[in-house]
């Protein structure tokens, strides 16, 4: 279970609180909608959870233990709406995909419907949006997770991308029981994708400092 209990954060001794006492699980291969207005605080959970934020109060616990903070990889992977400023531009698809520390053998074997063979030589820039993006699924599958946090992961796609992307998502994560927290403004969307749609219906600007 991953899982935040009873979670506090904010950025700096001064500023609002951004997560309130928050609860959140996601069992092993469940998949776990969150929805909410813009600035109540989901993408602020999702970096809690995949270990890039410590909380300042609260726990977040990965199947029963805490993650150690420089463990890597980490057993949360955290995939964002932006996949090319998450990559080095300098860098081929190959070398991405190689430094999650996945070696040559498992980057040349990956699943071609998701990441085509020859793309592998090609820079982020030379291959479209949403094929960026299933090479950043990739990477983070590569990192062999518990559990994926998918922030936004198809907003500025077409439809058809979006449902192929998903579609691939779902299926290597239900075979390998990983469980996802899919965070996103489109409901209907979560509503087709999840098991459970959890509501946040809370915006940081209404909430006392
Ligand atoms: N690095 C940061 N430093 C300071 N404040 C931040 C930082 N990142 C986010 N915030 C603030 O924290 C609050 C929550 O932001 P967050 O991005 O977590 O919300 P969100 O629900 O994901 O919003 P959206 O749906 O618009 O992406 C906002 O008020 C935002 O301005």
């Amino acid at each position: 279970m991953l899982q935040a209990q009873d979670v506090w954060f904010r950025y700096g001794a001064r500023r609002p609180w951004v997560l309130e006492a928050v609860d959140l699980a996601v069992a092993p291969g469940e998949v776990v909608g969150l929805c909410g207005p813009s600035g109540g605080g989901k993408s602020t959970a999702g970096r809690l959870l995949a270990g890039l934020l410590p909380p300042a109060r609260g726990r977040v616990t990965v199947d029963g233990a805490t993650p150690r903070p420089r463990r890597t990889p980490h057993p949360v992977q955290l995939v964002l709406q932006h996949p090319e400023r998450a990559m080095d531009p300098r860098w081929t698809l190959r070398q991405v995909l190689a430094a999650t520390g996945a070696g040559p053998g498992a980057v040349a074997a990956l699943d071609p419907e998701l990441v085509a063979p020859g793309w592998l030589d090609r820079y982020p820039h030379e291959i479209s949006g949403g094929e960026l993006q299933r090479v950043n699924l990739a990477r983070a599958l590569l990192a062999r997770p518990r559990y994926l946090v998918a922030d936004e992961l198809t907003a500025s796609l077409d439809a058809v991308t979006q449902a192929r992307i998903w579609h691939l998502l779902l299926d290597r994560c239900r075979a390998a029981s990983i469980g996802v927290l899919a965070i996103a403004h489109d409901r209907p969307l979560l509503e087709v994708v999840a098991d459970r749609v959890v509501d946040w219906d809370r915006p940081a600007d209404t909430r006392p400092a």
